[in-house]
């Protein structure tokens, strides 16, 4: 039965909810976002659902969206075995923990990171080593073709350069593109996105299918990923033990494995929830900035006059004769739309992660029952026509106003708002900054001839992917 006065939405079915009816408008859409955007089309913009066990509450409209994510009552995590099973039995890690553990395990990191690439010096320092790792794999690339353009499949070409400055400010450690551990742990990454949901899956909405049909709910498939994931992590945490000096840390794992040694640290503090961090901060940081890197250059095959545009600016601000850093960003507000452009094209596509009501509250004049699921589906606020011209189209230039300089409106929450608000927000931004900058500085990309200009449709996942596509890129006159 309905809860009193809980947001409109379709007919609710004994066990399974209105499971079937999302599950067909997904497969009719080809999106779960889409499937949502459907039910908000018919019921507001905020619907109340329930699948399997979970009452879910997902919010599309700008004024839902905000109240969602600022509420204090809404600042849980969802709990149960998706997210509980993944670390062991408890919730750990950065994202799917909530209250006193997560407000000491945020500020600890938050604060430490600094001086380990979320500092100006050091993710300088980190971003401009692997931009320049990045332009020399584009180059070998033609080199080996022996001309002045190759062939390169893009929607994952950015994804060692984005995991790199993660691991050097989590464990220090840099891998070459062709390193087999790290082949391995992104196949194990890229695994994962594309078997799971944001809103979990079909095992967490219906727990006994764990037991019942392990294979079949994907129950197996995502603890065997996990510990693979997990033992990839301890062998390097092992590595640290080992190596570790007292005052002299090289790295956040270091820091914390001080912190562990301390005999007044609080007990949300352990070797676990430090594998769960660098796990955390993996999932986060990783597929969600080289798949806004892959939608920003599939754009760009449909654009060349914003390639043309970008590369006018790099020209006037950095020239030919050095590479762009982040000092140059003040000077390139087109590249800076370019990044906002492509976040906006990759999160128009997905939700938020999952928010639980901590308590009895309401949203929008209707009743949350504590314990309630609340997804905020980031599609209405970031590609609706009520905010912006064009939405399905790339233009840059919305974010420029007629002083030249960027101005981000109040709709634009990619990144989240409140406190669950991203936390690696000004790492993602500069790596899409400068990695796009030092490639279109040197390059153009255009379609292959022969092919068709790749889908703009993606594929679904935990967040959404452009799918598999190659690029011409012609070094520049
Ligand atoms: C384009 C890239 C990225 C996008 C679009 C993005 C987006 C988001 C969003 C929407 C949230 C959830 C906000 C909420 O639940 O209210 C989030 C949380 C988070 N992000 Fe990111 N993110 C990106 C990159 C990164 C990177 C590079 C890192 C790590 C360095 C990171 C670490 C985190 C963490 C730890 C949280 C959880 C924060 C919390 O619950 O308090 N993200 N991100």
């Amino acid at each position: 039965k309905k809860p009193k006065n809980y947001p409109p939405g379709p007919e609710w079915y004994p066990i399974i909810g209105c499971m079937l009816l999302v599950q067909r408008l997904r497969k009719e859409t080809g999106y779960l976002y889409r499937a949502c955007e459907e039910l908000s089309r018919q019921y507001g913009p905020v619907v109340g659902l329930k699948v399997g066990k979970d009452k879910t509450i997902v919010c599309s409209g700008y004024e839902a969206v905000k109240e969602l994510l600022t509420k204090e009552e809404f600042d849980g995590r969802p709990s149960g075995p998706f997210y509980e099973d993944r670390t062991w039995g408890s919730r750990r890690g950065l994202l799917l923990v909530d209250e006193q553990f997560w407000v000491e395990q945020k500020r600890f990191v938050l604060r430490h990171l600094r001086e380990f690439g979320f500092g100006k010096r050091t993710m300088s320092e980190l971003v401009e080593e692997e931009s320049f790792q990045l332009l020399s794999t584009f180059r070998e690339a033609i080199a080996k073709e022996g001309g002045r353009s190759a062939v390169v499949p893009m929607r994952d070409a950015f994804s060692v350069s984005v995991l790199n400055t993660l691991w050097s400010m989590l464990a220090g450690i840099r891998y070459s593109p062709e390193d087999k551990e790290l082949k391995h742990l992104q196949g194990l990454l890229t695994e994962l996105f594309a078997n799971i949901d944001m809103v979990g899956t079909i095992f967490s909405q219906f727990p006994f299918l764990r037991w019942l049909a392990p294979e079949k709910s994907g129950y197996k498939q995502f603890i065997d990923i996990h510990q693979n994931v997990w033992k990839f992590l301890k062998t390097e945490l092992d590595n640290h033990k080992a190596t570790f000096k007292a005052d002299d840390p090289r790295d956040l794992m270091d820091v914390y494995l001080e912190m562990l040694r301390s005999k007044d640290r609080s007990s949300s503090f352990s070797e676990s929830q430090l594998l769960a961090i660098c796990m955390d901060m993996f999932m986060a940081g990783s597929e969600t900035t080289s798949k806004s890197m892959g939608f920003g250059f599939l754009y760009l095959l449909y654009h060349p006059e914003v390639q043309v545009r970008a590369q006018e600016e790099l020209d006037r601000v950095v020239g030919r004769n050095r590479l762009p850093t982040l000092n140059d960003r003040p000077e390139m507000p087109y590249m800076e739309s370019i990044v906002l452009e492509s976040v906006r094209m990759f999160m128009g596509r997905t939700f938020s992660i999952p928010h639980r009501a901590l308590r009895d509250a309401t949203i929008q004049g209707y009743n949350v029952p504590k314990g309630t699921m609340l997804i905020a589906n980031f599609h209405h606020v970031l590609m609706s026509p009520e905010f912006w011209d064009e939405p399905e189209l790339f233009k840059p230039e919305r974010f420029i106003n007629a002083e030249n300089k960027v101005v981000i409106p109040d709709n634009y929450l990619p990144f989240g708002f409140g406190k669950h608000r991203c936390m690696g927000q000004a790492l993602a931004r500069s790596n899409i900054f400068l990695f796009t900058a030092t490639l279109l500085q040197n390059f153009t990309f255009s379609c292959v001839p022969g092919q068709d200009l790749p889908s703009k449709l993606g594929v679904d996942g935990v967040t959404p992917s452009p799918g598999e596509f190659d690029a011409l890129v012609t070094v520049r006159d």
